[in-house]
């Protein structure tokens, strides 16, 4: 059975396989994005329940805007429907809520329902989920490289002074208490990063599932948790 003194405190997830798992069921596209907005929601309240201080779920990737039209317009306008719920639900389950990405290119109507639920939720202290919109990797470590060469350029900081805490510090991931994630999940069966936290995850184990997301569930959260509960971190030494 799951120990609580094992569980990890920041899990992340790449939810994939929504559209196809539409496709198998032979229905549209918009309700394999729907049936996966509500298992984040359910995924949230798991989290919570299992003790996990951090989750964060990759929702919409810089790649991602290669979709058609609708489809994205879609994603854009459930992603205010399912903020809407998660506000909601954090009020009373003491949820915190914070958005990385890139948001300037978000709907303007999108960011301003973010904000004003980041800002209702600011003070919780239960569990913190993170929502990467228009997020990547590459992306947040290269806004950090370019904020430290202002720095360096304006005389406030010399390049020695660039070291690895320092540097994470200014990552997007920065509002969090966990920012490296302790488990990764993939679903759908895809055995890719995908150019998420590049940074952050650096020692994360990986966990990847057959299952498109919108079926993970209960069950398959416990089996992940148990599966890194089994797992000996070194970080590059060794105990035994
Ligand atoms: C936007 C993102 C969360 C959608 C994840 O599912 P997906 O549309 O990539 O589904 P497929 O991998 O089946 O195309
Ligand atoms: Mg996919």
């Amino acid at each position: 059975g799951l120990r609580r003194e094992l569980m990890p405190n920041h899990v992340a997830v790449i939810m994939d396989g929504n559209r196809r798992w539409a496709l198998e069921r032979g229905l549209p596209v918009e309700q394999g994005h729907r049936a996966g907005g509500q298992a984040m929601t359910e995924l949230t309240r798991l989290c919570s329940k299992w003790g996990v201080k951090v989750l964060t779920v990759f929702a919409f990737s810089t790649e991602n805007w290669i979709r058609p039209k609708e489809e994205v317009d879609f994603l854009m306008m459930l992603f205010e429907e399912v903020t809407k719920t998660f506000s909601e639900e954090g009020a009373r389950l003491n949820f915190r809520l914070s958005v990385i990405g890139d948001k300037s290119k978000l709907p303007k109507s999108l960011n301003q329902i973010l904000a004003r639920a980041e800002q209702a939720l600011k003070a919780n202290s239960g569990l913190h989920a993170v929502i990467a919109l228009n997020y990547s990797g590459r992306y947040d470590i290269l806004q950090v490289c370019q904020k430290v060469a202002n720095h360096v350029k304006d005389g406030l900081i010399q390049p020695e002074d660039i070291t690895q805490s320092m540097f994470e510090e200014q990552l997007e991931t920065t509002g969090t208490k966990y920012p490296n994630p302790d488990l990764l999940i993939r679903t759908s069966g895809e055995h890719r990063i995908s150019n998420f936290m590049l940074w952050q995850l650096a020692y994360t184990e990986l966990y990847f599932v057959e299952k498109m997301f919108p079926d993970f569930g209960e069950t398959d959260l416990i089996e992940a948790l148990s599966s890194f509960q089994q797992r000996q971190r070194r970080y590059g030494g060794y105990k035994y």
